[in-house]
């Protein structure tokens, strides 16, 4: 300043003085210039900062994406893994991906250090504030704010002020030389800033260029192993697909044989099973009509059959006379087995149709059965079944279950065997083995004629007997005519044309209609051909039975006994007393409802053994009543027709049950309805006690639907096997009392015992091994003897190979698990429930 003053010193103080003050304007100006370019310097620090913070966000940003996007690459890369793993076992996609995983978790910590690094640049300049500054220059301004400096300084003098001035421009100086050291110190901060963001930019770039390219180059990597391990899973899946195309080829080649097996093998099974259905018929057991056997395996259960069969039959042969029949049953049987043409021909669906026919399994019509006749095949296959029936009935066998019972007589209607031609049975049976012999002109019956007296009378004379016709009862109507009247055979049967009015018999049609309760039952041969109701009077309970179906009685309605009063009293019948105690109604809804040919000779009414007379009224249309000989002589007319009209009276007396049948044939044309009361006299009530002892057909343990009355009146859930009920049921049963094994062991009858409990077992879901199955039979037979029961391996063996062919080999119990019964598997229950079931089962032999 010194030196600057020095120059402007020489022109008096006054000039100094405004040299001075020049001096300091000049550097006022300096002054505010170097402000200024504090100031913009200051704002190119900032603009710097903001320009660099930008980039590194823009690089954060950039890199981010990057990270994004190598993470979709390794999420497709897991799935490719998860894909390779699972198809290949291969673990090098996985590794692969983990590393990428490391890696990403380093690039996204790097990203954190480069974010703690990017802080703003520290600012070493910042306390130097503008408010610091010893002079307050304030905008532009500078001149008031020196002068008011220079005014406070002013008062002493022109020296004084000179003295002030020259301090001022000293401090002005020292200012000066402040501001400048600011000046190069922001210049220095400027030129850092740079440097350092530039670095640390460089810096970043660097190593995020070399991260993005390792990873890159990693996942290029990993993609091209994925590439080849695909490739070797492609090549994989081709020779997969090959043999898998080969193995279908195979199944389907094992199907067809299968398919061809069973159906050779249902083929065989038909056979066996008509075999066993009609042997079971027989016996009195039917099985096909019932749903209940769905599901059965029939081909084992009809193969344990026939196994059982021949095995009687040997160890028949060393047995004593009385089970000779029994043998020829398993013979008769042996020997169908094994008839080539009796299984060829029974291949045909004419002769399968005509012998279920034969079995009353299936209805068919009239003109079919006709047809047979003349079909040589169906001839043969019925002779041979003809032939069995007669073993099987020698050897004791009925017809149906009601006929093994102590009464065989105690029946209102038998099958329609003893008649052929249009009876009943022409809608439902085959021409069978009954037919009229045209030479003899006789009948064939079960049973011979019966022989006649000494002379050539077949019965004593009336007379002799004390027989009273009721037309010769002194009350009767004298208008009741004997159509037939066989003194010789001490039969009658007289008409009496309606003697009540049209009014009358109107008015009791719909009466005897509306107040009965009529039943269509379904006998052995389908549904029966009419309706049908049992009524008796008060103090009868015995029960009506068609083919297998038990009625019970209805007690005489009151007008029953009223319509009695009326139609009694033209049979010479006026007291009540003596009036017949039970009636059976027919309802015949049109003319092809009918009766076929049949005798009323149920030991019930004895009209075999004794006098018997029975009354009939008929209402409604006007049907033929034909009546015929059993036995006819070489010279005698067959029978007679007597036409029944509305409100005729019929009767037949004397022995007529014995020596003829009688039926009401269906009608060429159409007719109306037609209801007949036919009143008889129980002469030999039913021992009502042996009811309790009654048969229950095995097949109805399991065919029914409800609950199954045992014979001591506790009930059993059969068909759906309930397993509390079934369970409960059978661990009251008592043990079985010991066992004549000769009497049973080589009885068909226990031979269809084990046939149940084997369907049994196999409907329940139980399966045994062959030794378990025999040792299980064993004991539950200790009774039967050291023999034990000869049928019951081969027939456990049959089910347990059939069974586990098909399933699961190793089970011994439950195959498959498929248990259609509502018993649930067995398995958990083990040898004793099934012991029980055993003892159910054998519980029915009895039966
Ligand atoms: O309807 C008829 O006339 C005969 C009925 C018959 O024979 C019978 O019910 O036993
Ligand atoms: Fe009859």
């Amino acid at each position: 300043m010194d030196a600057t003053m020095g120059s402007i010193a020489p022109t008096g103080l006054k000039g100094k003085l405004a040299a001075l003050e020049d001096f300091i304007s000049m550097q006022n100006e300096e002054l505010a210039a170097q402000r200024q370019e504090i100031e913009s310097l200051r704002g190119d620090k900032a603009g710097i900062e903001e320009h660099y913070q930008g980039q590194l966000q823009e690089l954060k940003k950039t890199m981010v994406g990057d990270v994004q996007r190598l993470q979709e690459q390794k999420m497709l890369a897991g799935l490719g893994s998860l894909l390779t793993t699972s198809l290949g076992g291969s673990l090098i996609v996985e590794m692969m991906a983990r590393s990428l995983q490391q890696q990403i978790l380093g690039l996204q910590r790097r990203i954190q250090e480069i974010e703690e690094q990017a802080q703003p640049f520290p600012r070493r300049v910042a306390c130097r504030r503008a408010g610091e500054s010893r002079f307050q220059l304030e905008g532009s301004s500078s001149r008031p704010a020196m002068d008011a400096t220079m005014g406070s300084i002013a008062p002493t003098g022109l020296k004084g002020k000179l003295a002030a001035l020259e301090d001022f421009i000293s401090m002005q100086n020292e200012e000066l030389a402040a501001q400048r050291q600011e000046i190069e110190s922001l210049r220095g901060d400027k030129a850092g800033i740079e440097e350092h963001y530039q670095g640390q930019l460089q810096e970043l770039k660097k190593t995020m260029v070399g991260d993005v390219q390792r990873l890159q180059d990693e996942v290029k990597r990993h993609f091209a192993q994925q590439k080849a391990e695909n490739a070797r899973l492609q090549q994989q899946i081709t020779t997969l697909k090959g043999e898998k195309t080969s193995l279908q080829q195979q199944i389907l080649g094992l199907q067809r044989r299968i398919q061809e097996i069973e159906e050779q093998a249902a083929q065989e099974c038909t056979t066996l099973w008509t075999l066993c259905e009609m042997v079971g018929l027989m016996v009195g057991t039917s099985f096909a009509s019932n749903d209940a056997w769905n599901g059965v395996p029939w081909r084992a259960v009809s193969g344990a059959w026939l196994l059982s069969s021949a095995n009687a039959s040997r160890a028949d042969s060393k047995t004593s006379m009385s089970d000779d029949d029994l043998v020829q049953v398993g013979k008769a049987l042996s020997s169908l087995k094994d008839n080539e043409r009796f299984h060829g021909v029974l291949q045909q669906p004419s002769v399968s149709k005509a012998v279920r026919h034969w079995a009353g399994i299936e209805r068919l019509s009239p003109e079919e059965c006709e047809d047979w006749q003349s079909d040589g095949q169906i001839m043969f296959v019925l002779a041979e079944l003809r032939r069995l029936e007669h073993c099987c009935r020698k050897a004791g066998m009925k017809d149906r279950p009601s006929a093994a019972s102590d009464n065989p007589g105690d029946k209102v209607e038998d099958p329609p065997s003893k008649r052929q031609r249009t009876e009943e049975g022409a809608a439902t049976r085959a021409p069978d083995c009954k037919s009229i012999d045209p030479a003899t002109r006789t009948w064939q019956h079960d049973e011979p004629a019966p022989a006649k007296l000494a002379g050539e009378d077949w019965e004593e004379h009336r007379s002799k007997v004390g027989l009273q016709l009721m037309g010769e009862m002194p009350s009767a109507n004298a208008s009741l005519n004997y159509f037939l009247k066989d003194e010789s055979r001490r039969s009658f049967a007289a008409h009496l044309a309606n003697p009540f009015g049209q009014q009358f018999c109107a008015s009791w049609f719909a009466k005897v209609r509306v107040g009965t309760k009529w039943l269509q039952p379904n006998s052995w041969w389908g549904p029966m051909p009419r309706k049908t109701a049992w009524m008796v009077a008060k103090g009868h309970t015995c029960t009506y039975e068609y083919g297998g179906m038990e009625v019970q009685p209805i007690e005489y309605p009151v007008w029953m006994v009223e319509l009695m009063q009326s139609v009694m009293p033209h049979c010479g019948l006026t007291e009540i007393k003596d009036m017949p105690n039970s009636c059976n109604l027919n309802l015949y809804e049109d003319g092809k409802q009918m009766v076929g040919w049949h005798a009323d000779d149920e030991e019930l009414f004895q009209g075999k053994s004794k006098d018997c007379r029975i009354i009939s009224l008929s209402l409604g249309a006007s049907r033929q009543f034909e009546l015929e000989l059993n036995w006819p002589g070489p010279d005698e007319s067959i029978g007679v027709v007597q036409t029944l009209s509305d409100g005729d009276i019929c009767t037949m007396e004397g022995m007529t049950q014995k020596h003829f049948m009688h039926r009401v044939p269906e009608e060429e044309t159409p007719v109306g309805p037609r209801i007949n009361l036919t009143w008889r006299w129980i002469a030999k009530p039913r021992d009502s006690s042996k009811k309790q002892e009654e048969k229950v057909p095995l097949h109805t343990v399991l065919a029914c639907e409800d609950e199954l009355p045992l014979p001591d009146g506790r009930r059993l859930r059969g068909g759906k096997l309930e397993n509390a009920a079934v369970q409960s049921t059978l661990e009251d049963l008592p043990d079985l009392p010991p066992v004549d094994p000769g009497a049973w062991r080589r009885t068909l009858v226990w031979q269809l015992v084990t046939m149940v409990l084997a369907a049994v077992l196999a409907r329940v879901g139980v399966w045994y091994q062959e030794d378990e199955f025999a040792k299980l039979a064993m004991n539950a037979t200790s009774g039967v003897g050291s023999q034990g029961f000869g049928g019951f391996p081969e027939c456990a063996a049959i089910i347990s190979r059939s069974t586990t062919q098909s399933s699961d080999k190793t089970s011994s119990s439950h195959p498959g698990g498929e248990c259609k019964s509502g018993l649930g598997p067995l398995q958990g229950l083990g040898h004793v429930t099934c012991q029980r079931v055993w003892k159910c089962a054998a519980a029915w032999r009895r039966n």
